[in-house]
């Protein structure tokens, strides 16, 4: 599919998505998160455009949600879901679902809803998918102890483009090789043409390196993975407390992980750091060992008594000799003592192999001398030597767990999908546990609800009410103030929606008609002035003479508000006529149903919510429609209270009585 192809992609949000590396396959997958990420594309319209490709897959029209109050209940249905997700990208990705016209489209989500809720997890596997995000891709890897060498330009940008991490530079012949050699630990010649020559340093001919750029820049896996250590750690647990099948062994990469660091250097190898400590230690082992020879040898020059002939000094200060060859000559072998401990002392501090003490051994010369002082060329030989195994070995090690997490990349990358995935399978899951749903059945014109229980009640799940209610073509709704009458539309909607995304509904069982449209007009804010009233009487002038030719849900709130009561009932009455004339569906909840019912042309089925009595001055409502009802009001059911109750005189019952009358 080309993505100019998608519904609402146009040539500029197309430039964008092409920006990533694989945009067909994110908007395959429903990524959001991965759309998202495309320059200029927010999350909002990253969630429009995946929705977008759903519809052009399963040729789906769109337009379900028909009207504002349709498309709100739709937003306040989805944050009972995304408000279920544990990681930003579930909820991303729960915004895909929409409700839609398509029978396949609804098959698919149906078939991701029984794989969610057959899903088994442990305890804690929730706050392991906190931890988990789609991978990142670290940023600016530099490598500057490594460089790429060629004589050729399109090899040069052919390189810099596979290898951005080093610098690629351009060299006429060897020479320019030899150069680079002293400035760079490793040169990396391309050209075939070098192989064979012969310069100083570690210059390596390779003409298949950009093959595989892994090799040259070992870092490149292992900043990929360190940056994303905690996410897959995450996912790996997420793994281990669910049903879900790694795609790799969670033992192999944890143990690669554990062994990388978080500046993506190799950590947990022993003998790296010893080395790396010795490096660091060697100043300060050697000033310990040199007190520890003067401490030793000051302390046996004090014991001794040096007695020493008039003669033998006097040789010894003609020859000019100082007090080194007196001590070379009375204290030899204490000065030996103090030397070799002084030796033992570094190479047991910097915990040196054989090899390395020899060197460390000649730090202290075997001529006397007080105090004694360190050999600095031999000083710097050991560190020289320390410092070129350790990056021997850091090398050798990053080159090594390198080569193993590299071929992981494309499973990690797979482990961590699938944790994301049953992130927004649990928020599925749960939504349907928490709200006690079942699978809808979708047949019929009408719709019938049994045992239904609106989530989006102004009061606790637990103390809605269930409710019943079912209508076949075009009905009324009366009923008491606070009776329910709005909860009822709402619930409807919410479970025609919830239906047509291919979710299970908050119902004991429910049955719903395939609608291409719905229609939902909310109680509109007090009487419309002139043009508004016209406007909305166009909206219904085009959806009662079928202009749109879909199958159509309508559901109406008080349209009475929008204008005088003895007009709208006239009007009311007149517009469920048309919509029972073109075989549309439908609701009308309103407080002039008796009226509306006189003005109407054909016999419209009226239900009402029922007061069963008024308790502590509160009313008892039953809250499902009595089918064929057309419920009392709450001031008849006032007046009629006065009338039967024993307050008040005769008269003023009697006039109650005749209050009552004129119901
Ligand atoms: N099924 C239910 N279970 C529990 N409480 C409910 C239920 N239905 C409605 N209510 C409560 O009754 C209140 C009023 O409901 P609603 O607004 O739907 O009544 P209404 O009949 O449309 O009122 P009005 O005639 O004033 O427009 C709700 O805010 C809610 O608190």
């Amino acid at each position: 599919m080309e993505l100019e192809d998608v519904p609402g992609v146009g040539a500029k949000t197309a430039e964008s998505l092409r920006e990533l590396d694989d945009p067909e396959g994110a908007l395959e997958r429903g990524d959001v998160a991965a759309v998202a990420s495309a320059p200029g594309i927010s999350e909002g319209r990253a969630a429009r455009v995946v929705r977008g490709a759903i519809r052009a897959r399963h040729d789906d029209p769109g337009g379900f949600l028909a009207t504002d109050r349709a498309r709100e209940l739709y937003e306040d249905a989805l944050a009972l879901l995304t408000e279920r997700a544990v990681t930003s990208y579930g909820e991303k990705r729960l915004r895909t679902l929409y409700p839609s016209r398509s029978p396949d489209r609804i098959a698919e989500v149906r078939e991701f809803v029984d794989r969610a809720r057959s899903r088994e997890v442990e305890e804690g596997v929730l706050d392991a998918l906190a931890g988990v995000e789609p991978l990142a891709e670290p940023e600016g890897v530099r490598v500057r102890d490594r460089c790429l060498a060629t004589t050729d330009a399109e090899t040069y940008s052919e390189a810099q483009e596979l290898i951005p991490e080093v610098s690629v530079e351009i060299v006429e012949d060897a020479r320019g090789l030899a150069e680079l050699a002293r400035g760079y630990s490793t040169v990396v010649a391309l050209d075939e043409a070098f192989a064979g020559v012969d310069v100083e340093g570690d210059v390596r001919v390779e003409p298949n390196a950009l093959e595989h750029p892994a090799e040259v820049v070992p870092e490149r896996a292992l900043a990929f993975f360190a940056e994303n250590r905690d996410r897959l750690e995450a996912a790996v647990a997420v793994h281990r407390r669910s049903s879900l099948n790694p795609p790799l062994d969670l033992d192999t990469l944890e143990g690669a992980l554990s062994r990388l660091d978080a500046d993506g250097s190799v950590a947990g190898d022993d003998e790296l750091d010893r080395l790396t400590n010795a490096v660091d230690d060697l100043d300060a082992a050697v000033s310990t060992a040199e007190s520890v020879a003067n401490d030793r040898l000051r302390e046996a020059i004090q014991e001794r008594d040096v007695t020493i002939e008039g003669a033998d000094l006097l040789s010894l200060v003609e020859r000019g000799a100082g007090v080194d060859s007196l001590l070379s000559r009375e204290l030899a072998d204490e000065f030996d003592a103090a030397v070799g401990a002084a030796r033992d002392h570094l190479v047991d501090a910097l915990d040196l192999t054989e090899g390395e003490a020899s060197i460390a051994r000649q730090v202290f010369a075997d001529d006397p001398t007080f105090p004694v002082e360190r050999e600095e060329d031999a000083v710097s030989r050991l560190r020289e030597e320390l410092a070129a195994a350790r990056d021997r070995r850091a090398a050798r090690r990053k080159r090594e767990l390198a080569a193993d997490l590299a071929d992981a990349r494309g499973d990690a990358t797979a482990l961590v999908r699938a944790a994301l995935e049953l992130d927004v399978e649990l928020a599925v899951a749960r939504f349907c546990d928490d709200f006690d749903c079942a699978t809808p059945e979708r047949a019929g014109d009408g719709f019938d609800i049994e045992g239904g229980r609106s989530p989006l009640l102004d009061v606790p799940f637990e103390d809605v009410e269930p409710v019943d209610y079912g209508a076949d073509g075009v009905a009324l709704l009366s009923g008491v103030n606070s009776g329910g009458k709005t909860s009822t539309l709402d619930l409807v909607a919410t479970v025609v929606v919830l239906a047509h995304m291919g979710l299970p509904v908050p119902a004991e069982s429910a049955r719903v008609p395939e609608v291409e449209e719905l229609h939902y007009y909310a109680k509109s804010q007090g009487t419309l002035d002139a043009g508004a009233f016209e406007a909305t009487l166009r909206d219904f002038g085009r959806l009662a003479t079928g202009a749109s030719e879909a199958t159509t849900l309508v559901l109406v709130d008080e349209l009475e508000s929008i204008t005088e009561p003895g007009a709208s009932a006239k009007i009311i009455a007149g517009i469920l006529e048309a919509l029972d004339d073109a075989g549309a569906s439908g609701v009308f909840v309103s407080h002039l149903a008796g009226e509306i019912r006189d003005a109407c042309g054909f016999d419209v089925t009226v239900d009402g919510i029922q007061a069963v009595g008024l308790e502590d001055g509160e009313l008892v409502v039953n809250r499902s429609p009595v089918k064929n009802h057309l419920a009392r009001s709450t001031p008849e059911l006032i007046v009629e209270k006065l009338a039967d109750g024993d307050e008040g005189s005769d008269r003023e019952r009697a006039f109650y009585r005749r209050l009552l009358e004129k119901f």
